[in-house]
């Protein structure tokens, strides 16, 4: 899916209503019928529940309005709360003529708050995608009335308070809603971890946007679903052998962390892999040999840390990292790969992004389409400067990306994929229970497997990588619960979870 601007987003309405021939209430009654089908099959609410609907002078107003007479239209008493303005939107006026005379419609003011019970649904319908400040005054004193109600908040289209694609300054008011009820793609806000208190669970809800616009439309963001990435991952041929799927070097592991090179080896073996060497300290060799026996393992003449890189020559795909440690002979490796990769795939992940960031003309030696994977931290230090907030981390990811030439997976809540032309990769799959050790080393593995595949792009890659990751997550949970989850789990959900995306 791909994530518009507020800006885009008008121009999407436009488009739609010229390309389909219908008026913009038509399109806004859409909107507000699809949140009052949702509001009634996914609350279920009783037919006493207290509706209050909060609505402001534009057309996220004039949504609140149509969704009070749907309401009121499916026999229930929701209460209408105006706030005042000068100009209103003509939709919302027509919406408000529209308002049949037994529904309760006040103007607020400082004076007539609404009592709100516990009990109560309060729809946040003040401002969406044309908010053109923060709130000040009497919008913003509702924003504070609802936060502190208890009610339960649902948010039409936006939170009100929150802008759509930037940042609004620290501590300025925004509705911190339950739900979030968007329309057709989902905002940037919504994936950013500062907004998570105030957007709760969101949904898109399918209106019929244009499609013919959304498919022209060159975008900055982009939301891999499921429906992205199905069918991208090639199957297996009949005649295929193990030659086909590439042979793996990984280099990982160091005295008390060999935890971190087995789980990577095993999920590297877990995801399609042909062959799979890796190499570890002597210290390893046992523990590998017996955790991973499908793995082959060339031990370091050194006992604790990797200090001597292989000859490259029989590998597709090279990866470096998990528990490595950040001795200086195994920095020294990490320059040897970087000047002797000759076009082989990279991932890098963990302790190489850390001797990336401590010897920094090593940055100048990553080879192009290289692939890193850092959590904020490691980023961070990649970057050499702290982000002060989401947006800014974004842009800093779209810049080194650019600069580099390479692709790097900001590992949160919903990793974001840079890429080297600039588009970002936010991922939908995942959850909480994954927020644990070795979680970062699996994802190393089924990376470097993805990326010997030599049948699919680095961004495929990439992309089937990081959903397969949070979906074996999603899979394993369900059996472990998200705190019982661990890393091992995971691991046994990445056949499963990679059998989703393969192509018929
Ligand atoms: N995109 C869609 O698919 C559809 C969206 N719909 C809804 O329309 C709104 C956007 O409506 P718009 O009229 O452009 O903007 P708003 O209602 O968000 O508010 C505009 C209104 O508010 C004034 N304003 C802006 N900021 C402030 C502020 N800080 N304080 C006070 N007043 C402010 C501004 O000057 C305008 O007067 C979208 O979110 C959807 O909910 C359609 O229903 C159809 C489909
Ligand atoms: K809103």
């Amino acid at each position: 899916m791909k994530i518009l601007t507020a800006h885009q987003t008008h121009a999407l309405d436009q488009a739609t209503l010229q390309a389909q021939g219908i008026s913009s209430d038509a399109l806004m009654e859409r909107a507000a019928t699809a949140c009052t089908t949702w509001l009634l099959d996914q609350l279920q609410p009783a037919f006493t529940t207290p509706f209050h609907i909060f609505c402001g002078p534009g057309n996220n107003g004039g949504d609140g309005l149509a969704i009070a007479r749907q309401l009121h239209a499916a026999g229930y008493t929701p209460q209408v709360w105006l706030l005042p303005a000068t100009k209103h939107s003509p939709d919302f006026l027509l919406n408000r003529q529209r308002l049949p005379p037994q529904i309760s419609c006040t103007e607020l003011s400082a004076r007539t708050m609404p009592a709100l019970p516990p009990e109560a649904v309060a729809l946040d319908a003040l401002f969406g995608t044309g908010l053109s400040r923060p709130l000040v005054g009497l919008a913003a004193d509702i924003v504070a009335h609802l936060n502190q109600s208890g009610a339960t908040l649902l948010a039409v289209d936006v939170p009100s308070g929150l802008f759509a694609d930037s940042s609004q300054p620290a501590g300025s008011p925004v509705v911190q809603a339950r739900y979030t009820l968007s329309f057709e793609l989902p905002k940037l806000a919504f994936l950013l971890p500062q907004n998570a208190g105030f957007v709760g669970d969101w949904t898109v809800l399918p209106i019929g946007l244009d499609a013919d616009f959304i498919h022209k439309e060159a975008v900055d963001n982009h939301f891999v679903d499921a429906g992205f990435l199905r069918g991208r991952l090639p199957q297996r041929g009949k005649f295929s052998h193990k030659g086909t799927f590439g042979h793996a070097l990984l280099l990982a592991g160091s005295y008390g962390k060999m935890g971190a090179a087995v789980l990577a080896a095993r999920a590297c073996l877990h995801s399609g892999i042909g062959l799979l060497t890796v190499r570890v300290p002597a210290v390893g060799y046992d523990i590998l040999q017996i955790s991973a026996p499908e793995a082959m393992v060339l031990p370091d003449p050194a006992r604790e840390f990797v200090t001597e890189l292989p000859e490259l020559k029989p590998y597709a795909a090279v990866g470096m990292g998990p528990g490595l440690g950040q001795e200086a002979s195994t920095a020294e490796v990490l320059r040897q790969l970087l000047q002797n990769a000759s076009g082989r795939p990279l991932v890098l992940d963990a302790d190489a992004l850390n001797l990336l960031a401590t010897h920094r003309e090593l940055l100048e030696l990553l080879p192009p389409n290289s692939l890193l994977t850092p959590h904020p931290k490691e980023f961070e230090r990649l970057t050499g400067e702290p982000a002060p907030g989401d947006y800014h981390r974004l842009e800093q990811l779209r810049n080194f990306c650019t600069q580099y030439r390479c692709y790097c997976v900001l590992k949160g809540a919903y990793t974001a994929l840079g890429t080297p032309d600039g588009p970002v990769y936010f991922n939908s799959t995942g959850n909480p229970g994954m927020a644990s050790g070795g979680s970062g080393d699996v994802l190393t593995g089924v990376l470097l497997a993805l990326r010997a595949d030599k049948r699919l792009s680095p961004l495929d890659a990439a992309l089937l990588g990081i959903f397969a990751h949070g979906r074996a997550g999603d899979l394993a949970a369900a059996e472990t619960g998200q705190a019982g989850l661990t890393a091992s789990d995971l691991i046994r959900y990445i056949g499963p979870a990679l059998q989703e995306l393969t192509g018929g």
